[in-house]
């Protein structure tokens, strides 16, 4: 497509979707804002009426789409299916590569908009003639984490207003411009459909009788207590198991089809290799075999140095240089250079 000056904006109706609406407007950009429904908790549609208020404002065109559908069976029901099967899901990573961004692109590409936006704190550079995510200059809100999976026909057309912004300078902005209700909106937290813990949403969604109480056993296969069901336990966790041990014992394993949790002591909870599925790289000279690359599976308080390979199978081999504790199947890795997010993939 050939570019132009018109950007769609996904706007949640929130601070930083409405800051960057006036950023881009400010910058020259034809703005267009939609707002997708993706979950509406208690059938609650007041974001609805906030984003096409700012855009009222703005006097910039509003549309909705409703994604409750796709939402539903792409992100809820594999967020559940995958607790079901022992592992940690990342909704917010895959809403992102499989929702978001491609419904922007496919949006755009349907009304003729070269552009297309979000309010997340990252920044875009070109290196070596391929388009790559890096963080955000804002530490405490940088989104990079979540943006490994991109494709560079999306990585091209995406403006990213909030890249350079501390999150209180956006609060300031929205005040100063007068949107005084997406200047105090609070922060969403967590994930949008379950900012609770999530074994109290499993307890809501899953059926009656499809979790049954389940076993904990040592390292060496010796009882050590009933638990409430293998779902509600992940991988190093710690907390909540509801027993007492005169020792620290973590979540080491956890093996659905006989509904037992292997507890251990951190130690060996710790691996030096893991594999990954569904994997993107941004460009394989700049990740594969070599040596500085760092690997985060967190998003927060963790960085690997690691050296990764391609196997015959299409599944990525991550060599860990030091020993790293709690790798959970079903969690995302992101591949790092400083600041330059080189790709990820979904742990096996
Ligand atoms: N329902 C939605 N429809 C369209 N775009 C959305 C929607 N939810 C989030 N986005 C876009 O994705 C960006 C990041 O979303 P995220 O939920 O991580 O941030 P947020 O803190 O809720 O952002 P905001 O302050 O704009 O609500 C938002 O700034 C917005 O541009």
């Amino acid at each position: 497509m050939k570019t132009n000056n018109k950007v769609l904006l996904g706007m949640s109706g929130g601070t930083d979707s409405s800051v960057a609406a006036l950023l881009l407007q400010d910058a020259g950009y034809e703005v267009t804002g939609v707002t997708f429904r993706f979950y509406e908790k208690e059938n609650d549609t007041e974001y609805l009426e906030d984003a096409r208020t700012l855009c009222g404002h703005l006097n910039i065109p509003h549309i909705t789409y409703d994604a409750r559908d796709i939402f539903r069976k792409t992100i809820m029901d594999y967020f559940i299916n995958e607790y079901m099967a022992g592992h940690t899901p990342v909704p917010c990573t895959l809403c992102n590569n499989y929702l978001k961004w491609p419904l922007l692109k496919k949006i755009s590409d349907e009304m003729g908009i070269y552009y297309f936006a979000t309010g997340h704190y990252v920044r875009r550079r070109l290196i070596n003639g391929h388009y790559h995510i890096t963080t955000g200059a804002d530490p405490d809100k940088d989104q990079s984490f979540f943006l490994w999976g991109l494709p560079q026909d999306i990585l091209q057309r995406m403006l990213l207003p909030m890249g350079e912004l501390t999150k209180t300078r956006v609060r300031q902005i929205a005040e100063e411009r007068g949107f005084q209700k997406a200047a105090h909106k609070r922060d969403s937290l967590g994930v949008c459909f379950c900012p609770m813990d999530y074994r109290t949403f499993l307890r809501r969604e899953v059926p009656e009788g499809n979790i049954q109480p389940g076993k904990f056993f040592d390292e060496m296969g010796d009882f050590i207590a009933r638990n409430e069901g293998y779902p509600f336990y992940t991988i190093g966790q710690r907390r909540g198991l509801g027993i007492d041990l005169n020792r620290a014992v973590f979540v080491k394993e956890i093996i659905p089809e006989e509904n037992k949790v292997i507890l251990s002591d951190l130690k060996a909870l710790e691996k030096t290799e893991m594999r990954l599925k569904e994997w993107n790289i941004t460009n394989p000279d700049l990740l594969l075999g070599r040596e500085d690359v760092i690997v985060k599976i967190r998003y927060r308080k963790q960085a690997n140095r690691c050296t990764v390979t391609l196997l015959p199978d299409q599944t990525l081999h991550v060599e860990l240089h030091e020993p790293l504790a709690a790798i959970a199947p079903g969690q995302a890795a992101a591949f790092y250079r400083n600041d330059v997010v080189l790709g990820g993939g979904i742990i096996l």
